[in-house]
């Protein structure tokens, strides 16, 4: 089976990027059900909002020459999201491939599996999302199997090469840009209603009140 490589996405449009980037991100969990990452996949290092364009790296369980050689083609804004084939034991992303991906303006990394040097990491500062930790790494065997922007599996959601990745300490969405799209303003209208609806319940109002949800619970209640 030959190494698959494809050519990288189009660039995502920056205004898109800056109103996704001042959202409040799980409110997007009031609007979409598609595309949210298994919640075990969650953020090892790097404090920071994710935000940015999936380049998809598939390796095997053992070898990330491929994920090496792909460190040196992403740029500013790529957030690298590396399909292991499901391995959950040998890390291919450490302080190395890290600074790699961070020296060239990437913006995150996700690891559909494991990775490794966890302190140094931290240091580094890139968002990196993982299942987990290991000291067992991939190796550079150069098997002859792996793809580059090819659509991949990363926390059982399928990512394409060019889709939006958001993260924070909640999780992971992976969407393509046009369903963000949809329902941005909503979601930004929402964002902006709620320190009134958080003051309304402190100066005593009750949340079914406010939300709408008492008046149907009493209907569905109603003999
Ligand atoms: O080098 C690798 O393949 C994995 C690793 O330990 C690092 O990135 O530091
Ligand atoms: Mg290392």
């Amino acid at each position: 089976m030959p190494v698959t490589l494809h050519d990288f996405p189009a660039p995502v449009d920056p205004a898109l990027l800056e109103r996704l980037a001042r959202l409040d991100f799980p409110t997007l969990g009031h609007y979409l059900e598609e595309g949210f990452c298994d919640p075990r996949l969650h953020r090892v290092a790097g404090e920071r909002k994710l935000i940015g364009r999936a380049v998809t790296v598939r390796i095997t369980a053992t070898d990330s020459t491929l994920l090496h050689h792909a460190a040196g083609l992403v740029g500013p804004g790529d957030v690298v999201v590396i399909d292991c084939g499901g391995d959950r034991r040998h890390a291919p992303l450490g302080e190395v491939v890290a600074n790699a991906l961070a020296a060239r303006g990437a913006v995150g990394a996700v690891v559909d599996g494991v990775c490794t040097d966890i302190d140094a990491l931290r240091a580094v500062g890139l968002p990196v999302y993982a299942y987990g930790l290991s000291m067992l790494t991939t190796k550079l065997h150069g098997i002859a199997d792996g793809a580059l922007n090819t659509p991949v599996t990363c926390g059982g959601v399928s990512v394409r090469a060019g889709d939006l990745v958001l993260g924070d300490g909640n999780g992971l969405l992976v969407a393509p840009a046009g369903r963000l799209a949809a329902v941005l303003d909503e979601a930004l209208a929402d964002d902006a209603e709620e320190p009134e609806l958080i003051a309304d319940l402190w100066r005593g109002r009750p949340l079914g009140a406010l939300t709408g949800a008492t008046e149907v619970v009493e209907r569905l209640s109603a003999h």
